[in-house]
């Protein structure tokens, strides 16, 4: 939490103009919704995530969460009618936006533009949650004019949100992000529309691992092409190493009678080891830093909330919780994860409580 005071009026009731307003408005802070579509406004308001706009508003900072195509447009629309208010806007992508808004001779200088690493494969108002950014990271890029006093007001924002703030160049994040976020989105997109024309029946078969690799494959197809659109430089360059690689295992599975082949595998998934090592977890820590346990759990009412509370009597602190429920067994399976010193004694008191470990 921080010191974050100050109006803030939000343009853009959806997945994230949402969840900005229900976080702020949470902790008190005087939250303005305006929108171009009523109906989400009103869903925003009635969620709680702050009021209609008024007449006499004077907002000290303004946070557009429209579609990327129309963000540069908005913010400069924003930066002309509140003269004395900070802009920033939270698009996916960066660059674009900044180069349109000096086009538009925007007064950039009260203008700091961000990029919050949290959403959801949902959109619109009624995706919209009040911890979507807790422990995310917050990329700010300010702009060669941007003042010391708006970068502040952003950082505040973000932390205010809970989550971490990264600074970097509008042109580094775009080629960041085309790694982590884009080329995840279309490689889940791609392997997801592998099952358009399969048997259903073959699809019945699915286990955890597709649904892990293709959970953003339901997102908005509208706002991801505005998203590759405006970073296609990028995205096409981390799409041709991806082909190379692709086209390394092809070789290497036609050629699985011979030890080049074999070994060819072995790197690629080797690779893949070595690469998810390096995503940070919670609080900047390797999530293989947390020891896993898997609890068995009735599928009823109440069942999930008896089992965290006899872990607080037990006394460890969870770092991480995950809930995968089997739709055919009656049964949801609760992972949690603790520091690796408290996984045996949770084990044990769990067991002794009547807990299934898986
Ligand atoms: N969805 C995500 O996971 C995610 C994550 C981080 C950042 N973003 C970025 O956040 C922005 C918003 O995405 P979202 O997922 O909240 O989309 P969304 O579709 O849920 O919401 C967009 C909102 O903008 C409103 N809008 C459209 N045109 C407008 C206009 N001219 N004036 C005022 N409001 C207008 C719509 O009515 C809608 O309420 C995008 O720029 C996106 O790149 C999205
Ligand atoms: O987790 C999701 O569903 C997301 O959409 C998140 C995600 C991401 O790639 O991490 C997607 C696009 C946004 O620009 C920021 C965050």
């Amino acid at each position: 939490m921080t010191n974050f005071t100050g109006e803030v009026r939000i343009v853009g009731a959806g997945l994230l103009g949402t969840s900005i307003g229900l976080a702020l408005t949470k902790q008190g802070i005087d939250v303005a919704i305006a929108s171009k579509s009523p109906k989400s406004v009103d869903i925003a308001i009635s969620y709680g995530a702050g009021r209609a706009v008024r007449e006499d508003d004077s907002p000290k900072l303004i946070v557009v969460c429209v579609p990327p195509q129309l963000t540069a447009q908005i913010v400069a629309e924003e930066l002309i009618a509140f003269p004395d208010a900070i802009v920033t806007d939270v698009a996916s992508v960066k660059a674009g936006i900044l180069e349109e808004l000096e086009r538009l001779a925007a007064p950039t200088d009260r203008y700091v533009g961000s990029h919050p690493m949290a959403g959801r494969e949902r959109g619109g108002a009624i995706a919209g949650r009040a911890d979507l950014f807790v422990g995310r990271p917050w990329v700010i890029t300010p702009n060669s004019k941007s003042s010391p006093a708006g970068i502040k007001v952003v950082a505040e924002l973000a932390q205010a949100l809970e989550a971490s703030v990264i600074t970097v160049s509008p042109k580094d994040h775009d080629r960041a992000v085309a790694l982590v976020s884009h080329v995840p989105q279309l490689v889940s997109s791609l392997l997801a529309a592998r099952l358009v024309d399969a048997n259903q029946a073959d699809v019945n078969l699915a286990g955890q691992g597709l649904r892990d690799t293709t959970r953003i494959a339901a997102s908005d197809p509208e706002l991801w092409v505005q998203i590759l659109e405006a970073n296609s430089a990028e995205v096409k360059r981390v799409l041709e190493s991806l082909e190379l690689d692709l086209g390394n295992v092809i070789d290497a599975l036609a050629n699985v009678d011979s030890e080049a082949g074999i070994a060819q595998l072995r790197k690629a998934l080797r690779d893949g080891n070595a690469g998810v090592e390096k995503i940070p977890g919670k609080h900047g820590t390797k999530h293989s830093t947390y020891a896993q346990i898997i609890v068995m759990i009735d599928d009823q009412p109440g069942e999930l909330a008896r089992l965290l509370t006899e872990v607080g009597e037990i006394g460890i602190n969870l770092e991480e919780l995950k809930l995968e429920h089997s739709p055919s067994a009656q049964i949801g399976l609760v992972e949690l994860y603790v520091v690796p010193s408290a996984e045996s004694a949770l084990i044990a008191d769990l067991q002794e409580r009547g807990w299934r470990i898986a």
